[in-house]
């Protein structure tokens, strides 16, 4: 069989989508695209080639990407990845853009990231907002075990905790509460197969209608901020109307969504002071 790069990927171009194949490639060789071309007519060897056919064939049957080669780009970020964590998303870096609109940059403002999986939305506001205390909870050891080696691959420093919501925070308050928790119905016939056969269960399921996380944190959220503090909040594109429900009917005001770039519902904000407006 021919182990030469240009005739592996011609064969695996005709089964994935986009460059999904030099990806593979470039992973399980360790070379970068233009070497590759290069070399493209000088055979690998068997191994290489065999390791190369099989992570095809696990795209074809469904397995993520990023899990695949084990890395996921998120903001300046590029996060190590695995099935242990929730593979971070386009929207999500949205909600990170305006979590970095809410609080004044320049301040030592204290954050916490809840559910931070990967560790995609601490790391990325610790990089982007050095000065910033950032301290983050995730309910799944396997999950923080996957933040802490980011954070130490990046050398960012990060307070994480092991827990469910608010529960190691005792005591504490924060400028900023940042959450993209588990929003998906339990039932919800529009979840990908694929998203649901490989991702996290704890990390999409919440309930009948997805929002019993998203009532969980917003209920304990007021104890947990300061007298200016925001929370803010990712969720399912149909849940805007009822995210703002929540929080409204818990005291919070300026409550206000945001639409994604696609111009779908996605991330809701809301603060205890009845004077607050961030435009
Ligand atoms: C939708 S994922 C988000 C992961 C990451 N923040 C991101 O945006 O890519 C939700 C995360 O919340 C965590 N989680 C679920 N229930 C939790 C709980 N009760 N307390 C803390 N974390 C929880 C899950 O394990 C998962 O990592």
């Amino acid at each position: 069989m021919d182990r030469t790069p240009a005739s592996l990927l011609r064969a695996a171009r005709q089964q994935l989508d986009g460059r999904e194949a030099d990806w593979l490639l470039m992973h399980v060789t360790g070379l970068s695209g233009a070497r590759l071309q290069l070399a493209a007519d000088e055979p690998l060897d068997a191994s290489t080639a065999t390791a190369f056919r099989d992570l095809v064939s696990q795209r074809r049957g469904g397995t993520p990407l990023a899990y695949l080669i084990g890395t996921q780009p998120f903001r300046s970020l590029e996060l190590t990845v695995d099935p242990r964590v929730l593979i971070p998303r386009p929207e999500t870096e949205e909600l990170v853009e305006r979590a970095l609109t809410l609080v004044p940059a320049n301040g030592p403002a204290s954050v916490a990231d809840l559910g931070t999986g990967s560790g995609a939305i601490a790391l990325a506001l610790k990089s982007e907002r050095p000065g910033w205390r950032v301290t983050a909870v995730e309910a799944s050891a396997d999950a923080l075990a996957v933040a802490r080696a980011n954070a130490d691959r990046l050398g960012l420093d990060v307070d994480w905790r092991h827990g469910c919501w608010f529960t190691p925070l005792s005591g504490q308050t924060f400028d900023l509460i940042v959450s993209n928790p588990p929003y998906v119905a339990d039932d919800d016939p529009d979840l990908e197969a694929d998203v649901a056969t490989h991702e996290p269960a704890g990390a999409l399921l919440a309930g009948a209608d997805g929002l019993d996380a998203i009532r969980c944190i917003v209920a304990a959220a007021p104890a947990h901020l300061t007298d200016t503090g925001w929370l803010l909040l990712e969720h399912g594109h149909r849940q805007g109307e009822a995210v703002r429900a929540i929080l409204s009917a818990a005291g919070f005001s300026a409550v206000r969504t945001h639409r994604d770039q696609q111009g779908l519902e996605r991330c809701t904000e809301g603060c205890l002071r009845g004077d607050e407006d961030h435009g």
